[in-house]
């Protein structure tokens, strides 16, 4: 049977990137998904953002919703001192066992914690699964409907506290309306939108930055 676009992409780290070289994966995967098959990883231009908020945050707990191929994972893990740990929650085995093998050929497992399933059945877990007591940093990129749904979740499970960085991507294309206004209008958040282009697309798309007040 045909190869699935996930395992193209995890092809092409393995032929092109660096075993062990964080970037080399990253530059792979965003040569391949320019040149060859375009996939919505949050790329290179986005992808610089959501470092240097990483690198601002400087999380010691932090969460990823949306796994998919393991793109983002891979940009933020490697920016993590030793001793923190990413949480990524991805529900679809096939794009899972795809993240599993790129987050590997990168040299990161150790700091990744790939969980299986749906984010409304694990958030409420985080604490009894991880003893994780509040997240710093929460990267949001997975259907675009559940955005607004699952940082209510992080709320009721009292998995923010003051200071939590939420960091959103397609806030523009293909679009979180609800997300937004909640963030922008709520008492308890204080937002900012990052311009940016959708992944390998001159198309405008963008990243929102909320930080949770309590
Ligand atoms: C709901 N709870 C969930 N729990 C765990 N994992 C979940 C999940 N929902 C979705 N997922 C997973 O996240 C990933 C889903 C991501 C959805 N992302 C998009 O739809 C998306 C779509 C575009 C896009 C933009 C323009 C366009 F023309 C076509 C697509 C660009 C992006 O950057 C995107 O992130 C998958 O791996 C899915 O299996
Ligand atoms: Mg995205």
């Amino acid at each position: 049977t045909r190869s699935t676009r996930p395992q193209r992409l995890l092809r092409a780290v393995q032929q092109k990137a660096i075993k062990g070289d964080p970037q080399s994966v990253i530059s792979a995967i965003d040569y391949f998904c320019r040149h060859s098959e375009w996939a919505m990883n949050v790329g290179d231009e986005k992808g610089s953002i959501l470092d240097s908020v990483v690198c601002e945050v400087c999380p010691t707990t932090a969460l990823e919703l949306g796994t998919y191929c393991g793109y983002s994972t891979v940009r933020i893990a490697r920016l993590l001192p030793p001793g923190t740990k990413l949480i990524t929650l991805e529900f679809n085995p096939a794009f899972a066992a795809v993240a599993r093998q790129v987050i590997e050929y990168a040299g990161l497992q150790n700091k990744v914690c790939l969980v299986e399933g749906a984010s409304g059945d694990l958030i409420p877990k985080m604490c009894q699964m991880f003893g994780i007591k509040t997240f710093d940093f929460v990267f949001i990129d997975h259907w675009k409907d559940r955005y607004l749904p699952d940082i209510k979740l992080l709320e009721e499970c009292q998995l923010l506290r003051k200071g939590s960085i939420l960091l959103a991507d397609n806030v523009i294309c293909p679009g979180t309306p609800e997300y937004l206004e909640y963030v922008r209008n709520s008492p308890h958040y204080e937002s900012k939108y990052f311009k940016s282009h959708l992944e390998y697309t001159k198309v405008e798309d963008g990243l929102e930055k909320s930080v949770f007040l309590g």
